[in-house]
């Protein structure tokens, strides 16, 4: 990447004086790069920045927990509450923002499989950009390869699905990026991507309905002309308990 930090006519935002997320910001800027809550930014940051970016967090959560009254010099309880959600949201939970994607070793489909391969449920968990709240499901994928495709080892369609998920974000995007990823990934003839989710937004505040769930379908290629195909992978998908979660 390139050092942008001496560009000419640079902004406080990119010197070495100011905070670590301007210059990551002034990046991204300069690039054109946008920077959504559920776009991955990792090629903007350099090495050691990670760890100014957690202590700039946990600065300004220690403002909230302040603005929020809260004694954070005599409260036990939440001395370290700054630090320790600065070190949730960027290791963590909203880890796909800032570490790069997972290495995924692809293989020739020699043998021409052409049969439908269904993985899941994975176990989803994600936040929602609106209210930072959490959204806790399922994904089952569907993939019908063709000889070109490649195929993938079985446990990196749940670390893939693991970096799109840990960002904040709305679950009609997060499915549509997850199946956006797959299928460059594998190149399939047909790609079926479901997701069942419990949005803590609505459970835990708001309108606190505890029973309603978000499901979403994406279908592409053979899925989607082919109403065998995507009965077949929908009566197929393994669900191994009932309910969202
Ligand atoms: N479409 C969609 N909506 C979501 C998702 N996650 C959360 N929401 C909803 O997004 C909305 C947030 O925006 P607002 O309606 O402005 O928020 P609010 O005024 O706090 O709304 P209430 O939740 O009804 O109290 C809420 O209705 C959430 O339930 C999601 O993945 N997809």
């Amino acid at each position: 990447m390139n050092d942008t930090t001496s560009a000419p006519g640079a902004s406080s935002a990119n010197t070495s004086t100011g905070p670590v997320s301007g210059r990551i910001r002034y990046r991204l800027q300069q690039a054109g790069q946008r920077f959504f809550a559920n776009d991955n930014i990792a090629d903007y940051i350099e090495p050691g920045e990670i760890d100014a970016l957690r202590d700039e967090v946990a600065g300004r959560m220690h403002a909230v927990l302040q603005s929020l009254v809260i004694d954070t010099d005599n409260d036990h309880n939440t001395q370290d509450t700054a630090r320790r959600v600065a070190k949730m949201y960027l290791d963590e939970v909203f880890a796909g923002r800032y570490r790069q994607a997972p290495a995924v070793t692809a293989f020739p489909n020699v043998s021409r499989l052409n049969e439908l391969m269904i993985v899941g449920p994975i176990q989803v968990r994600s936040a929602c950009s609106h209210h930072f709240c959490p959204i806790i499901g399922r994904v089952w994928i569907g993939i019908l390869p063709n000889e070109t495709s490649d195929l993938i080892g079985l446990s990196k369609y749940a670390r893939l699905c693991e970096w799109v998920m840990s960002r904040p974000q709305i679950q009609e995007e997060a499915v549509v990026l997850l199946a956006d990823i797959l299928e460059r990934r594998v190149r399939p003839d047909g790609l079926a991507v479901v997701m069942e989710a419990d949005h803590f937004c609505m459970h835990w505040r708001g309108v606190k309905d505890s029973d309603s769930a978000m499901t979403n379908s994406v279908m592409r290629g053979a899925f989607l002309r082919d109403a065998n195909l995507r009965r077949e992978f929908l009566a197929l998908m393994p669900r191994k308990s009932s309910g969202a979660v």
